[in-house]
């Protein structure tokens, strides 16, 4: 027996000593009281969440950007626009530099290709956009909207010979994407295409890299034949600068938007263009080409699926956006945790001031962020991963109906995860910043940059409430399905699947009469499919009664949005991320001594959100009385306290070294005044008095001199 459990020691402390070589110990001070508390070991956690691999590449990636003077933090304070661009376009290219993730590697890996891009929208989200837009956005529209006739602008991208950009936006149209009024005209003699924006409200705006650096864009355009036929919207690569001067091309009116309210590193710009001649083969021909004599062709019978097939690249970017807007939620929370473990304020007695993450207030505002934060990032890497598998069926030219299934499953969960997320990192950095009280609004500590970086996914890649549109139609057309071709619901993900019990789920009632029971997270799962069920149902019905009232399509549809198909969309986002994070915390691969904490923040990730459709659940009768409404308030409260000792643990699985963190009140020692004070101390000039400090103390005011001007 003796030799069994010495032998066991042994490998307990082998396996320590692994872990702490892998992740070192975080410093002794005031964030110690909370890390004793925590109820598991966070090294465990990271080693579980990320495996050894992600953690040693994100060390690699991390440390090489805080060992390369380029990435210095608060070097230059109050960047000019042009600097700020520069040194963003530089650190790009120095990003491709150190090629963090080769080809290969991507392949045999590609959820490290995700664990890249965190790492620089940690460090920050201006690089990581203007990045991906030129080596991700652009590329990726090329290659999946072209064929191999374009492969050379994939390899041009890769050595920086061109650089890329998106350019579907245009001044007067954004969202009906299917309006956009630039047009591409083949001209049959000469085997091109003649691009021009009829008027000024046609000119391409708002897209990134444009403004100063892109030489090709990926532009969206009405396709038309020399027959005067139009056959809908079509992308063709453009260049629109040269390369070797960065000067415009002939034909191309092409500029910088200026200053934004956040994103600054990003160059957005509009070009407008007049009788552009571009070589037949810059069509992105995989939903239409057409013949040298000018003869359209199209495997796409059905002008809507062409469209939308037009619009597919877009997806990955909505994947790609859901993962960066939760590293943005990351941020902030851990900033705000961080302090609020070793900010004080008031007490029991005079002589004793306790943290502000005491107070119930403070947990109840932020603990749950946490929780979504652990909730969406599982989200988000599942959906990616879906995403991969989507594109490698597009890679292998994948004609399946489970492969266009599978598009239409992932294009309407991309466009509900990419609000959702959005939305959460939108309102949690906003809470975060408050619960900083003054120091949260100093810039030094980070929480308006991360807030007003963050704002724009709200908007870009397509804005979230009309992309949700997309979600409820997705949704809608199954009731369809199940009500005339009287098929099962089922689609490739499944996420929809639960919805063959719809009658079923809707006879269910809320199930839970005690705190103890509403803990566990089927509880929440349950009332969530049971408000899909019922949004679905009240959606179709809202519909088919307008459209009974005389209502058009399109009004009945315009008249359904609000309180229907949008909280439709959403809850079912929701219940899709509870759903997978049930799953995962429930599993039996996630090690025993994990499960509890996972399963708490799981329990309230889906207590929180479900609790903003209180309304809805006694509309409708899933919930009657007082009883479940002040169960799930109790719950949440009670998970928040008990949240409240593994907050700071659960953070330093998360959280970015320091340098990246770039937060002196959340530093990992949490020194919070010494840190916030030598940062103060070390601004330039802030001892210094003014250059202008003769206007006070030379030129006095000669007051009323400007009165009888009045
Ligand atoms: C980490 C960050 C990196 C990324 C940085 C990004 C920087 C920003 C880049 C940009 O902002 S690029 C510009 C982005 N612009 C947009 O996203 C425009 C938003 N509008 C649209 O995508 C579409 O026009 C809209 C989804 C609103 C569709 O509008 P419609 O009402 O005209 O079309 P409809 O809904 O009837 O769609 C026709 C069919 O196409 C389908 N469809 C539309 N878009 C699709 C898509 N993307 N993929 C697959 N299918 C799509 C749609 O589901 C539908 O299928 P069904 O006939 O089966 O119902
Ligand atoms: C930082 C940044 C970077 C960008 N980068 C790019 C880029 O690289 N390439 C590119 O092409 N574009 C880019 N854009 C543009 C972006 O994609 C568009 O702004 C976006 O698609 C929304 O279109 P819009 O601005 O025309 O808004 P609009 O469509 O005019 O929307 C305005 C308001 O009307 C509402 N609305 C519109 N239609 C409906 C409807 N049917 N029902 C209910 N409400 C509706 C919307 O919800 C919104 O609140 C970028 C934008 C930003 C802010």
């Amino acid at each position: 027996m003796a030799s069994v459990s010495t032998t066991s020691a042994k490998r307990d402390s082998h396996e320590q000593n692994h872990l702490d070589l892998l992740l070192p110990d975080l410093p002794k001070g005031p964030l110690s009281m909370y890390r004793e508390k925590a109820s598991f070991c966070w090294k465990q956690l990271a080693l579980f969440l990320d495996g050894e691999d992600v953690i040693r590449f994100k060390k690699t990636i991390f440390t090489a950007l805080e060992n390369d003077p380029l990435f210095a933090r608060n070097s230059e304070e109050h960047l000019s626009l042009e600097r700020c661009r520069e040194l963003t376009f530089l650190r790009c290219k120095r990003i491709m530099e150190y090629d963090f993730i080769t080809m290969d590697e991507a392949m045999a890996q590609p959820l490290k290709l995700l664990v890249l891009f965190s790492c620089l929208a940690m460090y920050d989200m201006s690089l990581v956009v203007k990045y991906l837009l030129n080596c991700q956005v652009f590329t990726n529209a090329v290659a999946s909207t072209g064929s191999e006739r374009h492969s050379a602008f994939v390899e041009q991208v890769r050595s920086m010979e061109i650089f890329g950009c998106f350019a579907l936006t245009e001044l007067s149209h954004g969202s009906d994407a299917k309006h956009m009024k630039t047009k591409a005209t083949y001209d049959a003699d000469a085997k091109e295409f003649i691009l021009n924006s009829p008027d000024f409200e046609a000119a391409n705006v708002g897209v990134g890299n444009m403004g100063k650096t892109a030489t090709h864009a990926v532009v969206y355009a009405q396709l038309c034949t020399p027959d005067g036929k139009c056959h809908g919207l079509h992308a063709f690569v453009v260049q629109i600068r040269d390369p070797k001067t960065l000067m415009s091309m002939p034909g191309v009116m092409v500029g910088d938007m200026g200053l934004k309210l956040g994103l600054n590193g990003v160059d957005n710009g509009f070009a407008i263009f007049h009788n552009l001649r571009i070589p037949k083969e810059n069509l992105l021909n995989h939903t239409g080409d057409i013949t040298p004599t000018g003869n359209y062709t199209s495997s796409f019978k059905d002008p809507k699926q062409r469209f939308g097939a037009s619009l597919g690249s877009l997806a990955s970017g909505r994947v790609s956006i859901t993962n960066v807007v939760v590293c943005n939620l990351k941020l902030a929370i851990c900033i705000a945790i961080r302090f609020s473990a070793t900010r004080r304020q008031f007490g029991p007695r005079d002589d004793e001031e306790i943290p502000v993450l005491e107070y119930q207030m403070q947990q109840w505002r932020l603990i749950p962020y946490l929780a979504a934060a652990y909730a969406l990032d599982h989200f988000s890497k599942s959906l990616f991963m879906n995403f991969v598998e989507f594109h490698v069926g597009l890679l292998f030219k994948d004609k399946s109906a489970r492969q266009a299934e599978l598009g239409r499953e992932i294009h309407a969960l991309s466009c509900a995860s990419k609000p959702l997320a959005s939305w959460t990192a939108q309102h949690g950095a906003q809470e975060c910043r408050e619960a900083c009280g003054g120091h949260g609004f100093l810039a030094m500590n980070r929480l308006g940059e991360i807030r007003n970086d963050n704002d724009p996914n709200c908007t870009y890649e397509g804005d979230n409430n009309v992309l949700l549109q997309q979600t409820s139609n997705y949704l809608l057309s199954w009731v369809t399905v199940k009500h005339e071709d009287k098929v099962p619901i089922e689609s490739p993900l499944g996420s929809v699947n639960f919805l063959e019990r719809f009658d079923d789920i809707l006879g269910q009632r809320f199930p839970a009469s005690t705190v103890k029971d509403c803990m566990d997270s089927s509880v929440a799962l349950a009332a969530y499919q049971w408000l899909v069920c019922y949004l679905l149902r009240e959606s179709y019905k809202k519909l088919q009664k307008e459209k009974e009232n005389g209502s058009s399509d399109f009004e009945a549809r315009n008249n359904s949005q609000v309180y229907y198909c949008r909280s439709l969309a959403l809850a079912f986002i929701e219940c899709t991320v509870l759903q997978r994070y049930h799953e995962y915390t429930q599993d039996s691969s996630t090690p025993s001594n994990l499960q509890p904490v996972l399963k708490r923040l799981c329990a309230l990730y889906g207590l929180w959100s479900l609790s903003k459709y209180m309304a809805v659940l006694y509309q409708g009768g899933y919930c009657a009385g007082e009883q479940p409404g002040r169960v799930i308030q109790h719950t949440i409260l009670d998970l928040c306290g008990t949240l409240k000792d593994d907050a700071v643990a659960l953070v330093d699985v998360i959280v970015p070294p320091d340098f990246i963190l770039n937060s002196p009140i959340a530093r990992a020692d949490g020194e919070l005044y010494k840190n916030l004070w030598t940062t103060m101390l070390q601004g330039s000039k802030v001892l210094e008095r003014p250059s202008w400090w003769a206007e006070f103390c030379a030129n006095k005011p000669n007051i009323g001199s400007l009165r009888p001007k009045l």
